[in-house]
């Protein structure tokens, strides 16, 4: 297919096999699978995985895509023209758990992962690539640079590993960064217990909004500050002088727990 590649939706189409081998042996497919793909794009990874899975959703926004991706096949093969992050994803799919692959376009990888931290009882493994920087970033621990909003929200949720390095090469067009390919798989049970997710989420998100100040200064700056802040963090073995990139992710549990009761 004569096609050129658009910036605007990020398209750098993947030409390396051993990639797109690497990311299907990492997803484990099954027989009974069914997967969703976002950003099928010309079929590189569509291509791998269809043979091999019961159903395969894909989501794809460039319209000029949705003819040749559809003709590949009629039974087992979904195609959904559209934004992944305003498509309906509980709507799309139905019967889960699903896996979910893809080559992500970098611009919106971090609102992805949000999405998908919403819709995670979907999912029992993700195999995604990142740009090489935010795939260090969520695999990060505490005490490390990388150590942000979307490793602690993540690792509560998932195991997260790297499983290939991908350099500007394997694709067309070549990106100007290196690349990262993770896979994720949902655990049982959560790290932590996190009753509010979008509380535990706003928590996090303050305590790291200004990441060279001390946690009793970000979250006073956030709005999440309340009298008697420090003595309680004290109570809760936290050091209001410490930054928000040492805690484990049991003290943003903490944290959240002794936050909570003074915003609802
Ligand atoms: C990096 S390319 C990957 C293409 C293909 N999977 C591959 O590996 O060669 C990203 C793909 O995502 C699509 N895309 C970009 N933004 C999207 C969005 N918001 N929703 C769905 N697809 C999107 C692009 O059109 C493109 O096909």
């Amino acid at each position: 297919m004569n096609h050129r590649p658009k910036k605007r939706f990020g398209q750098n189409f993947l030409q390396d096999r051993q990639v797109v081998d690497g990311i299907f042996a990492a997803a484990d497919l099954q027989p009974e699978d069914r997967v969703l793909e976002i950003g099928p794009g010309l079929g590189a990874l569509t291509d791998r995985l269809l043979p091999e899975v019961a159903r395969l959703h894909v989501i794809e926004i460039d319209r000029d895509l949705g003819a040749g991706l559809q003709a590949r096949d009629e039974d087992k093969l979904v195609v959904h023209l559209g934004d992944a992050l305003k498509l309906d994803w509980t709507a799309l799919l139905t019967d889960p758990p699903y896996k979910l692959i893809a080559n992500l376009p970098y611009n919106i990888s971090s609102q992805i992962v949000f999405k998908i931290l919403d819709h995670r009882h979907l999912f029992s493994r993700l195999v995604l690539m990142f740009q090489q920087e935010v795939g260090e970033r969520l695999c990060a621990g505490p005490g490390s640079k990388n150590y942000g909003i979307l490793s602690v929200l993540c690792q509560v949720w998932f195991d997260i590993r790297r499983v290939l390095r991908v350099p500007p090469g394997a694709f067309y067009p070549p990106p100007k960064v290196h690349s990262a390919v993770l896979c994720f798989d949902a655990l049982a049970q959560p790290r932590i217990v996190v009753e509010d997710q979008q509380f535990f989420r706003r928590v996090v998100k303050a305590a790291f909004a200004q990441r060279r100040k001390t946690l009793r200064n970000s979250l006073t700056g956030a709005g999440l500050g309340f009298d008697g802040l420090e003595v309680s963090l004290l109570d809760a073995g936290i050091d209001p002088g410490r930054r928000a990139e040492t805690l484990s992710l049991e003290e943003f549990g903490k944290l959240a727990q002794l936050i909570q009761p003074h915003f609802v």
